[in-house]
């Protein structure tokens, strides 16, 4: 069954919304409607890239849209989503505070789609978002057992989101580094604003809950800019039990550019919100890898089962 292309808006655009405009321009099912930003920017001022692709201030200047991309900062997701699913309009997000606050997201969004008849796909990105999936596939099979996470080295993009809007940065960069089992110190760059007071800026950093509880450590630095990497990856095992069989051994590792991962994996998830998913809100674990894919059903079992 053929469907007319989607329309996707992206919502911000930074690193994210830069690579979520070429992910969905890559698709073969998808439009791009056009791009949200938070002041309607002159023309003469947007970026070459975007010369020939709708901003606007208000998603309703671009018509039908299928699916918002929302990349903004993680903090801004809880009040960003809401505005697009009561007005029927699918949600992205790649969220990336885990555990509670995440729980409360999805229930929050889950009660606004099933009102609005609209579906919220939550922490759609790599960690959480893709790890997640490989984690409870993991538990499916080795019950028992331990799994490790280890971050980078690279920079995440959530960390240096929370950095940056500290009062007196005018950028950041934090990189993780694993320090093994699980365990990582935050490197993280900051450059100031004329007068800033350092410590000032250190303090909010190391005792924002992004950071409080690992080793952090800032440094004040005169360009953030020369040296950005947005390189980024993951090396995941797992020791477990399979029946009453021990030391069955699992190893997932990648090296990544972390906004065209994050934004492939939105897309993806995007397909699955306006194909397969009853309203509500969903995380990626609760959605069936097919649902991820473009094709039709039949050909992705023959191939992929
Ligand atoms: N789950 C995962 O695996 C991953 C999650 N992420 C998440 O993606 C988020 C975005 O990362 P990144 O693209 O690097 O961030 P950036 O700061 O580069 O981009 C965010 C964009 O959102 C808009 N924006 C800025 N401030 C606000 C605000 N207060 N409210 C609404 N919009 C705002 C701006 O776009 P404009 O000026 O156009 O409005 C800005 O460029 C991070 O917070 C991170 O948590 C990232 C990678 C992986
Ligand atoms: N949480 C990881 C990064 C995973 C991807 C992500 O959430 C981000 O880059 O913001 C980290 O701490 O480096």
């Amino acid at each position: 069954m053929s469907h007319s292309p989607l329309r996707l808006a992206v919502v911000g655009y930074g690193n994210i919304g830069r690579s979520a405009v070429e992910a969905v321009q890559a698709a073969p099912d998808m439009a791009l409607a056009g791009v949200v930003r938070r002041a309607a920017t002159a023309p003469q001022s947007l970026p070459a890239e975007l010369a020939n692709i709708p901003v606007v201030a208000d998603v309703v200047q671009l018509g039908r849209v299928d699916v918002a991309l929302l990349c903004g900062p993680t903090r801004s997701i809880p009040e960003t989503a809401p505005l697009y699913l009561r007005q029927g309009i699918h949600t992205v997000d790649s969220f990336d505070i885990h555990g509670q606050k995440l729980w409360d997201l999805r229930q929050q969004l889950d009660a606004i789609g099933k009102q609005h008849n609209s579906v919220a796909v939550v922490s759609s990105g790599w960690d959480p978002g893709s790890d997640s999936v490989l984690r409870a596939l993991l538990l499916a099979l080795a019950p028992s057992g331990i799994t490790y996470t280890n971050f980078g080295p690279g920079m995440s993009m959530g960390h240096s989101v929370c950095a940056k809007s500290k009062p007196g940065v005018v950028d950041a960069l934090s990189m993780t580094i694993p320090t093994g089992t699980g365990v990582h110190r935050r490197m993280v760059y900051v450059e100031l604003a004329p007068g800033a007071d350092f410590a000032a800026v250190e303090q909010a950093i190391k005792t924002d809950d992004y950071f409080s509880n690992d080793d952090t450590r800032v440094f004040a630095v005169p360009s953030i800019a020369a040296l950005k990497d947005v390189g980024h990856g993951v090396s995941m095992q797992r020791k477990g039990v399979s029946g009453v069989t021990h030391n069955q051994l699992f190893e997932f590792r990648m090296t990544v550019n972390n906004p065209a991962l994050t934004a492939q994996i939105m897309v993806s998830c995007a397909r699955a919100a306006a194909l397969r998913l009853r309203p509500g809100a969903y995380t990626m674990p609760e959605i069936a890898p097919m649902d991820l894919l473009p094709g039709e059903r039949e050909h992705l079992v023959k191939t992929l089962v």
